[in-house]
């Protein structure tokens, strides 16, 4: 198989516990290069345990999971080395300035960035006049686009995005998407979780729906609408007679709200 057909994400059969609790069932799913991946299900379903797993931040109860042909259970270094993961605002020292946080990160990787290299990587979230501000002066979109910098500096083949775009607003948005685009551009991969179902339908290629732990359906969401339009559940919960991917997860999962 050559690499341009190897997924660059597998998961198979993925369990996840937390003590008596089963918080992942089975999850099976792959993600190919040129693939943005959405993960999505109502609060609790399972997909930051999902994605922790992958980051390999928790030991499954079973399955497997690789990363670029990496066993992340087995060869966690390789496996680590070719994923990024875009971390909470919380995990930067808010007292070192932009410049040096993505100093400090390229440092992790053993990359050596200079004054002019930072410069550009600034430029391209437009934010050069801030290399000097504090990371805890930044918005909570500019923290966003800095931690996506992070995430992808040293040009990992699988980027993993935990809901990147809640509370931003929708010129932050754009722009975040426009960057998760330019992932897919380069023949790279992004998994992320989303309870924007507009996010879903703009930006990602195929998703899985995951509820109490497992998957219950995946496609792309063109197909995921088609094939449920003309399920009663789903008619009966869409709006203005058209129906919607949010129509489809509602009438898939129901429309009790979650413990
Ligand atoms: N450390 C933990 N200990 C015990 N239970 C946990 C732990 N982490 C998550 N859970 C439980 O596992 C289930 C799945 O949680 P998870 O965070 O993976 O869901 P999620 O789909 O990401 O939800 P949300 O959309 O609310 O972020 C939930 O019932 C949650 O309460």
């Amino acid at each position: 198989m050559s690499d341009q057909q190897r997924p660059i994400l597998e998961v198979d059969q993925l369990s996840v516990t937390y003590g008596p609790f089963h918080a992942v069932k089975n999850v099976s799913f792959t993600v190919q290069p040129g693939e943005i991946f959405g993960l999505l299900g109502p609060n609790g379903a399972g997909k930051t345990s999902t994605l922790s797993a992958v980051e390999g931040l928790l030991k499954p109860q079973g399955g497997r999971i690789s990363v670029a042909g990496y066993s992340v259970l087995e060869q966690p270094r390789h496996a680590k080395a070719n994923m990024g993961v875009q971390l909470q605002s919380t995990s930067f020292q808010a007292e070192l300035n932009v410049s040096e946080i993505i100093r400090l990160f390229a440092g992790i990787y053993g990359l050596e960035l200079t004054a002019e290299q930072v410069q550009e990587k600034l430029k391209e979230i437009n934010l050069q006049d801030s290399a000097g501000k504090r990371f805890g002066q930044l918005s909570g979109g500019q923290q966003q686009r800095v931690s996506l910098v992070i995430s992808t500096i040293h040009d990992p083949k699988l980027v993993l995005l935990d809901e990147p775009t809640t509370g931003l607003d929708p010129q932050s948005r754009r722009q975040l998407w426009d960057r998760i685009e330019a992932i897919r551009a380069k023949g790279h991969a992004v998994l992320l979780t989303t309870h924007s179902m507009e996010e879903a339908e703009a930006v990602c290629d195929r998703i899985a729906i995951i509820d109490h732990g497992q998957v219950i359906a995946i496609d792309t969401p063109e197909a995921l609408i088609a094939a449920h339009r003309h399920d009663p559940d789903v008619i009966s919960v869409s709006r203005k007679g058209k129906i919607t991917l949010e129509d489809v997860f509602i009438g898939l999962t129901g429309r009790a709200v979650r413990s």
